[in-house]
């Protein structure tokens, strides 16, 4: 298997990171955010979600945001959306693409949508139909792919065959998440072979967070099986709210530096992306999460 010449970056930063926020951020605050990571040249980013507000606050204002950006021709702007109304809800906004996630594990499933896998997948038939209808495009997640904070191990057998439904359904990839980012190269080049088995690899993405420190070395060794997809969040933000001291998706910054390194092609700019995160984590008064970001802050380099 040879290493993709081009990787395509999905920034998760404004959905992924800002859900976890416990303090309010305003819309101003998120679509500056938005467009400082479009005008870095991020061809997908990842706006907001069309959930309900009692699970996730943070996202409540995801429709004005969509309507305050300045929406580059070319980009992706796209949204979660849990279930019909979410999905009618991002439609209503606006939005040409929307992410639905279902879990890996039973215990997940549960924590994050209240519902079953089995009764997730129904639920997004719907959506599936309108997005259609719409000419909508749906990307799938698939959480806890390398263990879960309640159930503990997953196996790479059923990521597979929800992998399998979600494109099956329409989904155009799917996006493999390690939550809580406990998996090890080993477990993810091991993953990427089971569901790649009976999955062109071309139609999966990496989601790792970096809790252990090992979302670099993930993405590397997914590389190394073929995969060209990698969600990741500017400045590393976020967390989980459902697993103790998870940490936020890899951080742009660093994703970068590595891909930079092997020469892939990303079309984006490194100074403008350091400014972009680090202009959030000013607004949060949070210290930037991307050791690349805090390296080149630190010797003026950007
Ligand atoms: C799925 C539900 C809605 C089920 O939640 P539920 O309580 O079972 O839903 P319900 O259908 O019984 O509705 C309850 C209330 O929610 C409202 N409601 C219902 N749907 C919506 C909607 N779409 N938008 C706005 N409001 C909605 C509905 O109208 C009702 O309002 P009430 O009558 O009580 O006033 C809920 O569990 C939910 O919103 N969960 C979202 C959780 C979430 O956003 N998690 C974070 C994103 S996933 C993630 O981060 C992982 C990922 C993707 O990054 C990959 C990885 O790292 O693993």
């Amino acid at each position: 298997m040879s290493m993709p010449q081009q990787v395509r970056l999905v920034e998760v930063g404004p959905r992924d990171g800002l859900q976890n926020e416990k303090q309010p951020i305003s819309v101003a605050d998120k679509v500056r955010l938005v467009d400082d990571l479009s005008a870095a040249g991020l061809g997908y980013i990842e706006v907001g979600s069309f959930v309900s507000p009692k699970w996730v606050p943070q996202m409540a204002g995801s429709a004005e945001v969509f309507a305050a950006i300045q929406q580059k021709p070319g980009v992706t702007y796209a949204a979660l959306a849990p279930n019909l109304k979410g999905f009618e809800g991002a439609l209503e906004a606006g939005v040409k693409e929307v992410a639905v996630f279902a879990a890996a594990s039973e215990g997940f499933s549960q924590k994050n949508i209240n519902c079953s896998i089995a009764e997730s997948l129904q639920r997004f038939e719907p959506i599936m139909a309108a997005a259609r209808e719409h000419g909508v495009r749906v990307r799938g997640y698939i959480s806890c792919v390398l263990g879960c904070p309640i159930d503990g191990d997953v196996a790479p057998e059923q990521v597979a065959a929800i992998a399998r439904e979600l494109l099956d359904s329409g989904c155009y990839e799917v996006s493999l998440g390690d939550t809580i980012g406990v998996g090890t190269a080993g477990d993810t080049r091991r993953l990427i072979e089971v569901v790649g088995r009976d999955i062109d690899r071309s139609l999966l993405a990496g989601h790792f967070h970096d809790t252990y420190g090992q979302a670099l070395a993930n993405i590397h060794a997914s590389l190394l099986e073929g995969v060209a997809v990698f969600d990741s969040s500017v400045a590393g933000l976020g967390g989980c709210p459902y697993a103790k001291g998870a940490t936020g998706n890899v951080a742009t910054e660093d994703v970068l530096y590595l891909l930079n390194g092997l020469g892939i092609e990303t079309g984006v700019d490194m100074a403008a992306l350091v400014q972009a995160g680090q202009h959030i984590c000013n607004v949060l008064g949070k210290v930037n999460g991307s050791r690349v970001a805090r390296a080149l802050l630190a010797r003026e380099q950007v």
